[in-house]
C-alpha cells in the first residue's frame, strides 16, 4: 500500500575518498557503463515517484560533481560534508528545509531498487517509526585478527547487514546524531545514533544486491547487478 507521502527528501553522503577502492579518484566517480556511480544512484532515487529532492553532500574541494549533467537537475541540491560520514550526514540534514521524514542513502550504493524504497517508506509511514533496509547474514561469522588464531564464532541468529536508505523523522535524527557525536560515540550509520538516543528503529528486509561499492571487486559485481536489475524491471 503506498503512503500519502509523495515527495520525500534524500540526504546522499558523497564526501568520502574511497580509500579502500585504492583508485586515484573518489569511488563515487568511478564509471559503470560510462556513467559515474553517483549518477546511477541519483537516477535510481529521482526516478522513484515518492522522492522529490536529493541533497548531495560533497567533499569541500570536489570539482567533479558540478561538471556532471545530473548536478543541473532541479531536484538535486548540494552542500559540503565533513571528516566522517556522520559529519557529512549531519551537514546534509541541516542543509534541507524542515521535513517530517528524511531518508539517508550512500552514494556508493547504486543498486537500490524501487521495490526496496517502497518497502522502507511504507513500513515507516504505516508504523510511524524509523527503520533501515538490511539483509540477513549468510555466512558463519568469526572474530579474529587477520592471519591470527580464531578467537570465537559469533552467534549469527538475528544478525543483519545494515544497508541504506535509512529513514527517520528529520528533527529526531538531527538531535540523535548531535547527541551521539557530542558523546564521542562511533557512528557508522544513522541507526547507531538513534539506538544511542534510545529511539526505536526497525529492520526492513531488503535485497542482498543493494551492495555498497567498497573494494575493487565490487565494481564488476555492481555492473552485473545493475544490468540484471534492468532486465528484471524492478527499478
Ligand atoms: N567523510 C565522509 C565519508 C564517507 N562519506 C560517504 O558515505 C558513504 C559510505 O561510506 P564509505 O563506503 O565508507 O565511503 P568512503 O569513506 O569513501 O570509503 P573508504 O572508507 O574506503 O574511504 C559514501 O558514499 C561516502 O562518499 C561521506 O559523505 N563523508
Ligand atoms: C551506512 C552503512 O552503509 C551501513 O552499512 C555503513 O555503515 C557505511 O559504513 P562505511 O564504513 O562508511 O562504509
Amino acid at each position: 500500500m503506498n503512503s500519502k507521502i509523495d515527495s520525500l527528501c534524500v540526504v546522499l553522503p558523497a564526501a568520502g575518498i574511497g580509500k579502500r577502492m585504492s583508485q586515484n579518484i573518489p569511488k563515487q566517480y568511478l564509471k559503470i557503463n560510462d556513467k559515474c556511480i553517483i549518477e546511477h544512484t541519483i537516477e535510481r532515487l529521482l526516478s522513484h515517484p515518492r522522492i522529490g529532492q536529493v541533497m548531495v553532500v560533497l567533499a569541500e574541494h570536489d570539482n567533479i560533481f558540478s561538471a556532471l549533467e545530473i548536478s543541473k537537475n532541479a531536484k538535486v541540491c548540494t552542500t559540503i560534508g565533513g571528516k566522517e560520514r556522520s559529519d557529512s550526514v549531519l551537514a546534509g540534514l541541516k542543509a534541507i528545509s524542515e521535513q517530517t521524514w528524511v531518508l539517508v542513502h550512500d552514494a556508493a550504493r547504486p543498486c537500490l531498487t524501487h521495490t526496496d524504497i517502497d518497502a522502507l517508506i511504507d513500513f515507516c509511514i504505516e508504523q510511524n517509526t524509523g527503520a533501515i533496509l538490511a539483509s540477513p547474514v549468510r555466512d558463519t561469522m568469526k572474530r579474529s585478527q587477520h592471519n591470527q588464531k580464531i578467537e570465537n564464532t559469533e552467534n549469527r541468529d538475528n544478525l543483519w547487514h545494515a544497508q541504506t536508505p535509512q529513514m527517520f523523522k528529520h528533527e529526531q535524527l538531527i538531535s540523535s546524531l548531535e547527541q551521539a557525536l557530542a558523546h564521542g560515540v562511533a557512528i557508522t550509520d544513522e541507526a547507531s545514533a538513534m539506538e544511542f538516543a534510545n529511539v526505536d528503529c526497525f529492520i526492513v528486509s531488503g535485497r542482498e544486491d543493494n551492495i555498497k561499492i567498497t573494494r575493487p571487486s565490487d565494481l564488476n559485481l555492481a555492473a552485473f547487478i545493475l544490468t540484471q536489475q534492468k532486465e528484471e524491471t524492478c527499478v
